[in-house]
């Protein structure tokens, strides 16, 4: 680890810091379950940047998902504030949250959700047709290494593979971030660096800004920065002064 000094104390990286793309500010989740009130999250800080790869680490319960749910405008935060670029998403209402799910996120979750009886091409199809300038689901394939799988069914596709067609479909519709929950929680270790991979190569080559959660903490060593929650809280924030390509990535 490294350079976390040179983080000021808003969190930015000195003067020549990338803009934030994502300002999290005192954010808290309670869910109320029944007569039991469950802190998801606490005083939440946070800002993310243009451009970088974030892993996010911590103990099941730690409130991981509820902050990634957040930042995609699934969840609302109970208190605080939460701005993408210069919407405030914790003030936004349902329509205002569906366009900006639409127009600028990506998700991958650990279970691929594709259609099972279409195939590559049509699964990513689904997402080019509805968005205002998206890549071909050919040239979207071709990025995550599967354009000679265009015209397969999921069930003729390995669990690596149907997961790379979901980054596909995730980044076809060139979305400025890209959200991913144990993206490799299914999969086995050479599958899973695969995936690692193609997330990787959207992140250099598209520009867009990528949060990984994972309880893998080998998969940290890919990242820019890493942040660690415990029990609702960020507990720690490191900067990778060298980030290592997926293919040398050890777990
Ligand atoms: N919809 C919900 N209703 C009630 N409680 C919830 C809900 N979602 C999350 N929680 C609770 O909030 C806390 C944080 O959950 P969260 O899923 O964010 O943690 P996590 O770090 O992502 O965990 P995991 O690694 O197991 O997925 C947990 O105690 C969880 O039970």
């Amino acid at each position: 680890m490294s350079s976390a000094q040179e983080y000021n104390a808003s969190g930015a990286a000195g003067i020549a810091s990338p803009a934030a793309v994502f300002r999290v500010r005192d954010v808290g989740k309670t869910y109320h379950m029944g007569e039991v009130d469950v802190n998801a999250l606490r005083q939440v800080d946070l800002e993310l940047y243009e451009g970088e790869f974030v892993v996010l680490l911590g103990p099941s319960g730690s409130g991981k998902s509820t902050l990634l749910n957040i930042l995609g405008g699934l969840d609302v935060p109970s208190c605080g504030e939460v701005w993408f670029r210069n919407r405030n998403l914790s003030q936004a209402n349902d329509a205002i949250l569906t366009r900006f799910r639409r127009e600028a996120v990506g998700f991958i979750f650990q279970f691929y959700n594709l259609i099972p009886s279409l195939t590559a091409r049509e699964n990513v199809a689904l997402v080019t047709e509805i968005a205002s300038h998206p890549f071909s689901p050919k040239e979207a394939l071709e990025m995550v290494g599967l354009g000679d799988r265009l015209d397969h069914f999921p069930a003729q596709l390995s669990g690596g593979e149907q997961q790379r067609v979901a980054i596909a479909r995730a980044i076809a519709k060139r979305p400025e971030v890209l959200l991913c929950d144990e993206p490799t929680g299914a999969l086995d270790f050479r599958t899973g660096k695969l995936v690692l991979d193609a997330l990787a190569r959207a992140n250099r080559e598209l520009g867009t800004t990528t949060a990984v959660i994972t309880h893998n903490a080998g998969i940290a060593a890919m990242a820019d920065r890493v942040i660690s929650l415990r029990s609702g809280q960020i507990s720690n924030i490191e900067v990778n002064d060298t980030k290592v390509s997926p293919s040398e990535l050890e777990w």
